[in-house]
Formats: structure tokens, sequence, C-alpha cells
């Protein structure tokens, strides 16, 4: 067996189905033995608290993609097939927050309840997550939409990576969804709810509210940019399967809540001094990751007549055949921050959710566990990334890496 087999073998047909086996007890494990709460029970089934909240959560998702709305078209897929969604991400989010807050105020115990029933949350949205992904691999099989290019897998593989790139359900974007607003939501009540669950248990503290405001700020940020997140691998490339599907259902409001459940019950260690310096870097940070994101798409929309920093902008004018074989133009942006490095944007993004970490310094590795999980996400991306980019581009690829040649440190990586 030749490496190239040995790496498929090991891909296809161990990697799967492994991440599947390991990613779904973790999150059993984490959801009853990652905090001291002293009221926490597991049910595989959820029990009626956490079908209501779940239930209410994806309602409200579904409702904010059936008004009637502005649309956005995103870019075609190889098939010619454009994607549409619903431009309403930021609206979408100050409902939210104005909701979880009228809630919160009026009914305070609801924080209580939440926490105490985030195990069951966690194993109902596990059963929507299995029931659904289940389905999208029978429609996709079945009855595709769209007749994408498709690679013959095993049905494990075939059922993490998914079957189709834009599935919708009764006319909803189900990747819209579940993705930029379900788990994002969530992610954000669970993280608001253990603050007033700490503020209740324990006292006010400024450290975790700095915690908060980040998280805000950072998500604030997420759906002001919504629509450019319709442009990224996981929209374009990526399939609705176990990996974003389950991953957003699941793996979003366990993990990347890990940190506030590990607390939610204790005094906070830091100080509030420490707390005020983190939140000026903590939004020094996002400030900058929203920077070179707009910078990429301020210097394309453009067509590169524009400047950056005070100077014209420099660019790679590369060119790519589609798959049906027609020539087209893209820039390679050379100078801003785009000059620096070729994904500060993740080094930004990992030093961001560190932002929202480090006020619960003293409480061991498992507050830390979003910010592992990131950076080996982020390494894997940067890598799959930089093959689609160099399959894509070729030698114009290459040139961007000679004059470009740092990923995420300048001088060292
Ligand atoms: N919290 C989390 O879990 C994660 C958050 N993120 C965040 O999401 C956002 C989007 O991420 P993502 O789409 O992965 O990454 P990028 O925004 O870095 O987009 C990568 C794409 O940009 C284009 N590109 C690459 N280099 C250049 C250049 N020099 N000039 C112009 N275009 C270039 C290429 O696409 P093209 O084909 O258009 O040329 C490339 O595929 C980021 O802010 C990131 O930090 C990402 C991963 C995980
Ligand atoms: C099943 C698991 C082993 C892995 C699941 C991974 C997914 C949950 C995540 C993969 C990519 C992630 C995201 C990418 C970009 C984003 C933009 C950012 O501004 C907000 C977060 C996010 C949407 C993020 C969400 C989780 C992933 C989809």
């Amino acid at each position: 067996m030749n490496l190239q087999n040995l790496y498929d073998k090991l891909h296809y047909e161990i990697a799967a189905p492994a991440l599947i086996v390991l990613t779904s007890t973790w999150v059993q494990v984490m959801a009853v033995y990652g905090t001291t709460l002293e009221n926490i029970t597991w049910s595989f089934l959820g029990n009626c608290y956490s079908w209501t909240v779940v239930g209410i959560m994806l309602t409200w998702s579904i409702l904010s993609l059936w008004i009637p709305g502005k649309e956005y078209k995103g870019p075609a897929t190889s098939a010619g097939h454009v994607p549409v969604y619903r431009d309403n991400g930021f609206q979408y989010f100050l409902a939210s927050l104005l909701s979880f807050a009228v809630l919160l105020y009026f009914y305070p115990q609801v924080a209580i309840d939440i926490s105490e029933n985030y195990p069951q949350i966690l194993a109902t949205c596990n059963i929507i997550a299995l029931v659904l992904c289940a389905f999208l691999y029978y429609k996709g099989k079945h009855f595709p939409e769209i007749a994408e290019k498709l690679e013959k897998q095993s049905m494990i593989f075939e059922f993490y990576r998914g079957m189709e790139i834009h599935p919708r359900i009764l006319n909803v974007d189900v990747k819209q969804l579940i993705i930029s607003r379900f788990s994002m939501a969530i992610w954000y009540l669970i993280a608001m709810v253990f603050f007033v669950a700490n503020c209740m248990i324990v006292e006010f503290s400024w450290p975790f509210l700095v915690s908060v405001i980040l998280l805000t700020v950072y998500l604030g940020k997420f759906y002001w940019w919504e629509t450019g997140y319709f442009n990224t691998i996981d929209i374009i490339y990526d399939r609705a399967g176990y990996y974003l599907i389950w991953g957003c259902l699941v793996w979003v409001p366990s993990l990347f809540t890990l940190a506030w459940y590990r607390v939610v019950a204790e005094p906070i260690l830091v100080d509030n001094n420490k707390a005020w310096l983190i939140l000026i870097f903590g939004l020094l940070f996002i400030f900058l990751e929203y920077r070179i994101d707009w910078e990429k798409q301020y210097v394309r929309q453009n067509g590169g007549r524009c400047h950056l920093w005070l100077k014209p902008a420099t660019y790679i004018m590369a060119t790519y055949k589609t798959d049906s074989g027609a020539t087209k133009k893209s820039l390679l942006i050379t100078s801003g921050f785009w000059g620096i490095a070729r994904h500060l944007n993740y080094t930004l993004e990992l030093l961001t959710g560190l932002s929202w970490t480090l006020p619960f310094m003293g409480f061991g590795i498992w507050v830390y566990s979003y910010i592992i999980f990131l950076s080996v996400l982020i390494i894997h991306r940067i890598f799959r990334d930089e093959k689609k980019c160099s399959a894509k581009y070729g030698v114009y690829w290459e040139e961007y890496c000679r004059k470009v040649p740092y990923r995420m440190i300048p001088g060292i990586f």
C-alpha cells in the first residue's frame, strides 16, 4: 500500500467514524463533569424543559428566514446553482439580544433552570442533529435538488461529510438556518444565561461580564458581516453533513460554551483591572479581524483600484478556470494585512477566543477547551484552504506564497 492509499484509508475509513464516536461521547461526558453546578443530571432523551427551549430557539431561527425581506445571492456552484439567502442577520441578532435581555429581566430564574438543564438541552440537540443528518443524507443520496459532482465514498464517510452543498427544507436554506442562525444564537443564549446564573448563585462579577461583552461584540460582528460568511469554504465547498450540521447543532452549544459552564457556580478569580485590560485587547482583536475581512472585500469590490494604509493597494491578478472551462480573474492582495501573513484573520480569531476565556484563568484546562479545539480546526483549515487555492490559482498562488511567505505569525509560521 503506498502512502496516498494509506492516507485515503485513514481519512475515509478511520478518521470519520472515529470523530463521530469521539465527539458525540465527549459532549455527554463534558455536560456531566464539566461543571461544579450541583443539580446536574443527564438523560439521553432530554426532558420536557429542554425540548421546549430547543423548540423555541429553532422556531425563532426558522421564523427569521421565513419573514419576507432582502435576499442575498451567494456564489454559484460548479453546477451553476446560485443559492439565495435571507439578508437580515443583524436584525436577527438585535431582536435575539433584546428578547433574551427582556426574558432574563422579567424571569431571571430561567438562567438557573437553563443552566441546570444544560445536559438535557445538549441531549435534545443531539437527537435533532442526528435525525436531521440522517434525513439530509437520505435526501441527498436519493433526491438531490442540484446534481453536483460527487465522489462516491463509504456510507459513514458520506454521512460525516454530507451529500448536498445547499440543501433546502420548506424553502429554508439548511446551512443558513443551522450554522448562522440557530448555533450562533444558542451559543449566545447559553453564555448570557450562565452569566446571569453566576450573578444569582455567587455574585455579580466584572470579569464574567467582560467575557460576555466580548462574545456579544464578536457575534454582532459576525451578523454584520453574515453575507460575507456565505463566501467561505463552509458554505461554498462543505456539504451539509455531520461535520457542519451536528457540529453546529451540538458541538457549538457544548464545546464553544464550556468555559462559561465550568465557572457558572464559582467566584471568578481574575481581578477587575486585568478584566479591563482583557476587554481593551479583546475589542482590538475583534476590530482588527473585522478590518482584515473588510480589506479583502473592499479591494476585490474595487477591482484593486483603491488605497490600503494610505498607499495604492498591490495585488496579483490571478486567473483560474471554472468547471465549465471559462477563464475568470481574481485578485490576490499583497498589501495591507494580506501582505503581512496569508491567514492573519485566523491569528486574530484565536486571540479573540482567548480574550473571552482569559477572565476565567485559574480554573484548569476545561476553560481552554474551545481555544485548543479552535487551534486544531484553524491549522487544519489553513491546509485545506491552501490546497483549494493552489488548485484554483496554480502559479499565481505560488507567486503569492513567495511574496507573503508566512501563514499566521510573520517570521515564525
Ligand atoms: N470561530 C470559528 O470557529 C472560526 C472562525 N473563522 C472566521 O471566519 C472568517 C472567514 O474565514 P475563512 O473563509 O475560512 O477564511 P478567509 O476569509 O481567510 O478566506 C479564505 C479565502 O480568501 C481568498 N484569499 C486568500 N488569500 C487572499 C488574498 N491575499 N487576497 C484576496 N483573497 C484571498 C481565497 O478564496 P478565493 O477563492 O475567493 O480566492 C481563500 O480561499 C474569518 O474571519 C475567520 O477567522 C474561521 C474558522 C473557524
Ligand atoms: C464535528 C466537529 C468535529 C467539528 C465541527 C466544526 C464546526 C462546528 C465548525 C467548523 C467551522 C466553524 C466556523 C467557521 C466560521 C465561523 C465564522 C465566525 O465568525 C463565527 C463562527 C463560525 C460560523 C464557526 C462555527 C463553527 C464551525 C462551523
